[in-house]
């Protein structure tokens, strides 16, 4: 059975609640507007009998002055509905997408490995942008076009029944088929849809990586795919196009026979003098009339199943990893926290494991270097510290609480995670600071770029804190990035620091500027470093080595480091770094 468009959109309509006044002041005139159509020909019918018999000129100036009026209202009324509706859509969408960039905030890291930025963006702005014109007034002119059909056959039934009767089967047939054809479509605008975004989240990745692709040769390949999925759109579209149109394609056809059918009944009933010309006028120009709800029903109907086939993939995004909320309202416990993995083993994708079965116990202060070959589990353990996942079996704490146990807000306030990534944001060294927090004093930022040892970079800035960063705007070092990151983390002075591999994309030179300030960093902090390079991790307390996700040895660094039978000796060995 097809799928009702109206059960996608009714989800959104709690975007209209700040509206009640505008959408019952719509309620009002979008059938207003319908019910001065209903008035223009019954003046016609009186003016050309009136003229026929030779009424008086007042009469006839009379029913002019009504057409005049009733030409304007429908001005005023079409004015008043464009811009209260223009209203309500606007603001009512801006709440949608507010909603909308919240949640994506909120997502974890997997999140966006399904949904790449450009889909998103297409979602936000081609998805939102569709359903704006079905809250403003898609359903209100709706119900309204089928008011106007029923008023309009009331008006024919008034004037002359014999004509009614021809156009009746016709608008009952008319939305009889409506009602079987309801639907139909969405799953192929859907479709179209869905490719559209796909489209847009291929370009922006490509785009993205444009220096990449031209280095390793991939620029024919790309556009060879981008081709492929041009191809796959232009289906999607011509499938969609056929579905939606046999619907008007229809009403077209019937339309035009009935209103054939009403010109000969006409012709017929005039010719044997039943029917006055008044009244002939008049009831063809209903008779035309009709033809227009009829028809506008159609159009706006598949802007409906265009709006409800984006409402649906809305619905999807809004719903998109919920299931698993984070309840923890504990917050750490003040002071520097230990830190315990107990029995934890966690995968990414069910039955496949990732960490199996680990433990090990920091104290507070200690510093921890996590080794181990690639893909063994190394960046898994920081982010689980960081509550970006919970484990399947086991626990990890912090501070003596589960993480599940704690507000993810205060568990980020101290809790500091350092990558390899760094966003500069285009905006100013404050606020890429601060992550636009204006109430952070100056001396406070001075001080963080300092520790970070970007205090000489700093004033060779012409405007200082107010200078732009960011893409256009003054460029950094992949360096000067990573310093720039740790000074966020200064500034914020957690007590537990996580890194992961942050100089993994230096160059030896650019890394030895950097160690002085990462070492400041771990200077009375409780701290886990990521690291496969083990000679760089000359400040920490601890090593834990792991392989293929289990714990493959753990120990004071001093002890581990002085021993020719340990892993992590072996490590070092290799690395060229035993001393
Ligand atoms: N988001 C993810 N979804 C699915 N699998 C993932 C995800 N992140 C990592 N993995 C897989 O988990 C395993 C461990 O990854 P992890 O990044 O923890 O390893 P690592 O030791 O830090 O590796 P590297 O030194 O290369 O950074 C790998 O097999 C990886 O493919």
């Amino acid at each position: 059975m097809a799928d009702s468009p109206l059960r996608h959109l009714s989800t959104f309509v709690r975007y209209l609640r700040g509206e009640r006044t505008a959408v019952a002041l719509l309620a009002l005139l979008v059938p207003a507007g319908m019910g001065l159509q209903l008035v223009a020909p019954y003046l016609l019918r009186g003016f050309i009998d009136g003229a026929l018999s030779g009424d008086s000129r007042k009469t006839l100036l009379d029913l002019a002055a009504w057409s005049l009026a009733a030409a304007v209202g429908t001005l005023v009324v079409t004015a008043g509905t464009e811009a209260l509706s223009s209203r309500v859509a606007w603001r009512s969408t801006n709440r949608l997408r507010a909603d909308l960039v919240e949640h994506c905030l909120s997502r974890p890291p997997g999140f966006y490995r399904k949904h790449p930025p450009g889909e998103l963006v297409e979602r936000m702005d081609g998805d939102v942008t569709r359903l704006a014109a079905v809250m403003s007034t898609l359903l209100l002119e709706l119900l309204a076009q089928a008011l106007l059909i029923v008023g309009i056959l009331v008006a024919l039934f008034r004037l002359e029944w014999r004509l009614a009767l021809v156009f009746a089967p016709f608008a009952a047939g008319t939305l009889l088929l409506l009602r079987t054809l309801v639907g139909r479509a969405m799953p192929f605008v859907t479709a179209r849809q869905r490719v559209a975004a796909d489209l847009q989240g291929f370009l922006e990745e490509r785009l993205a990586a444009a220096e990449d692709l031209r280095v390793n040769g991939a620029s024919r390949y790309t556009l060879r795919e981008l081709g492929d999925r041009q191809d796959d759109l232009y289906r999607k579209a011509r499938d969609a196009a056929r579905a939606s149109v046999r619907w008007p394609a229809t009403v077209q056809g019937l339309s035009a026979v009935s209103v054939v059918l009403a010109l000969a009944v006409s012709a017929w009933l005039h010719a044997r003098g039943q029917l006055s010309t008044g009244t002939a006028f008049a009831s063809l120009s209903y008779a035309m009339l009709l033809r227009r709800p009829l028809l506008a029903v159609t159009t706006r109907f598949r802007e409906l199943e265009d709006a409800a086939a984006s409402a649906q993939r809305l619905r999807d995004l809004l719903g998109h990893g919920t299931a698993a909320p984070r309840t923890g309202r504990g917050t750490l416990p003040a002071g520097l926290p230990g830190v315990r993995f107990d029995g934890v083993s966690f995968g990414y994708e069910p039955d496949e494991p990732v960490l199996r079965d680990v433990s090990f116990t920091l104290r507070p202060g200690e510093r921890l270097g996590v080794v181990g070959r690639t893909g063994s589990g190394k960046s898994t353990v920081v982010r689980l510290l960081f509550g970006l996942h919970h484990p399947g079996a086991g626990s990890v704490s912090a501070g003596g609480l589960d993480l599940t146990e704690i507000d993810p807000r205060a568990l980020r306030s101290r809790v500091a995670l350092v990558t390899q990534e760094v966003h500069v944001f285009h905006a100013s060294l404050r606020d890429n600071l601060t992550f636009f927090d204006r109430s952070v004093p100056d001396d406070r930022l001075r001080a963080a770029l300092g520790e970070a040892g970007l205090g000489p970079w700093l004033r060779t800035l012409p405007d200082g804190l107010d200078t732009p960063l960011g893409a256009g705007a003054r460029g950094m070092s992949a360096g000067e990035e990573q310093q720039l990151a740790l000074a966020r983390v200064f500034l914020r002075d957690p007590g537990l620091v996580l890194m992961d591999e942050p100089t993994a994309r230096l160059d030896p030179y650019s890394e030895r500027l950097l160690m002085p300030a990462l070492e400041r960093l771990l200077e009375g902090r409780t701290a886990v470093v990521v690291e496969h390079r083990p000679h760089l991790l000359r400040n920490v307390d601890r090593i834990l080595v792991l392989e293929e996700g289990k714990v493959a040895e753990e120990g004071e660094r001093r002890v581990l480091a002085a021993d020719p039978g340990s892993r992590f000796h072996a490590l070092l060995r290799t690395a060229g770094a035993t001393r």
